[in-house]
């Protein structure tokens, strides 16, 4: 079990999050480019000094012990093996510094190697390797020392499409099988939705959610996470079955509040979701369709998978996501002004926390991008 209230300040950012992981859980650590993720797992690992709070590991403090001294296992995006050294001593170093015998350290690190499917590769230098090959390493170094804290800091991102793929069933296989706490820190919904079993998001050095993937899914709280979740969500006031959504920043024009009619039956603030797939463009105004439709301007056209991304603007910013055929039926281009409804059924409401994460956020959270 890893209790910890993470305190630390750099020039004009500071960090302050607790973080709960119970043995034998994996944790994802979500939140924006210089949110304080890795200031975290640094703090945690002994590499950035706190300012305050404090690290229980299984009950005891280690928050005043140097980094090696932790139980503690680090891996990170760039694998930082040692370059002069094989893989199978990489490995070893870690338990030979907390005491094995040289011979003890070397049988335990090729049990690992062997685990990690790189029994053949013990004799090679780092530079020898693939990158997945290298974070396979990075990971059997980690694992080595028996570690209670196993800290991921994007283990995934330096690796291609297919490497990633196969490095994430590894991975997944020995995150299961390890008994103590992990936080995996990704910018990949596919990894955290894979990976973790709960999330953790922060923004600007403070927690603004956690709860299950399909929690956090289905109820963001920022615009980052419904965009890392695939979502647009918006701010509203709700009186029954409508919601009246509150429009961009000011200076920008809006035209007035729109009104979505929703299923669900609520008053005061919520939040307003819906996937870019429920997003339907037409040229003229639908008939008929007084709510849920908003006029918008073409911003960005992307071509993801096997969809087409129409980034929108307008009196609300919004991603829909388009067949390649219908894209090109409206024969989409940057600037053109289409019109755009969802249905009732495909838009889910739910309540807002008064303040809290609001005053951090936009006052709306617009679209995936
Ligand atoms: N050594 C440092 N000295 C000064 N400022 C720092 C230092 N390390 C990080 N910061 C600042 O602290 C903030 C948090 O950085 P951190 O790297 O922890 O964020 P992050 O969530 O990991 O971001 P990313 O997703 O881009 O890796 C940023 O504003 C960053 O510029």
């Amino acid at each position: 079990m890893m209790d910890a209230h993470l305190v630390a300040e750099h020039a004009r950012f500071r960090l302050d999050v607790r973080i709960r992981v119970a043995p034998g859980q994996v944790v994802a650590l979500l939140g924006p480019n210089g949110a304080g993720k890795t200031t975290a797992l640094r703090v945690i690992a002994g590499l950035t000094p706190p300012s305050g709070g404090h690290i229980l590991v299984d009950g005891a403090a280690v928050h005043a012990r140097p980094a090696e001294q932790r139980p503690i296992g680090m891996v990170f995006r760039d694998h930082l093996l040692f370059p002069h050294m094989n893989v199978l001593d990489n490995v070893a170093f870690g338990p030979w510094c907390r005491g094995a015998s040289r011979a003890e350290a070397r049988r335990a690190a090729a049990i690992w190697l062997q685990d990690l499917g790189l029994g053949e590769h013990r004799r090679r230098r780092p530079a020898e390797l693939s990158c997945e090959q290298a974070q396979r390493a990075a990971l059997a170094r980690s694992l080595a020392v028996r570690p209670r804290v196993l800290l991921l800091d994007e283990p995934l991102d330096a690796l291609d499409a297919q490497a990633r793929l196969t490095m994430r069933t590894a991975l997944g296989d020995h995150l299961s099988g390890f008994g103590g706490a992990a936080i995996l820190v990704t910018h990949d919904p596919l990894d955290a939705m894979a990976l973790a079993e709960r999330l953790i998001v922060i923004e600007d050095g403070v927690l603004v959610q956690e709860g299950t993937p399909s929690e956090v899914a289905r109820h963001p709280r920022t615009g980052y996470i419904a965009r890392f979740a695939g979502l647009n969500l918006y701010r509203g006031r709700a009186r029954g079955h409508e919601v009246s959504v509150e429009g961009p920043p000011a200076g920008r024009v809006t035209g007035g509040p729109l009104t979505f009619s929703v299923a669900e039956n609520l008053s005061g603030p919520v939040f307003l979701a819906f996937p870019p797939s429920a997003v339907a463009l037409c040229p003229i105004r639908p008939e008929g369709r007084p709510r849920n439709t908003w006029q918008g301007t073409v911003e960005g056209l992307e071509r993801q998978g096997g969809h087409v991304r129409v980034r929108l603007d307008g009196p609300i910013t919004a991603a829909a996501d388009l067949m390649p055929a219908a894209a090109a039926e409206l024969g989409l281009s940057l600037g053109q002004k289409v019109w755009a409804s969802v249905r009732t059924t495909e838009t889910h409401a739910y309540a807002a926390p008064a303040g809290g994460c609001e005053d951090r956020d936009a006052p709306y959270g617009g679209g995936p991008r």
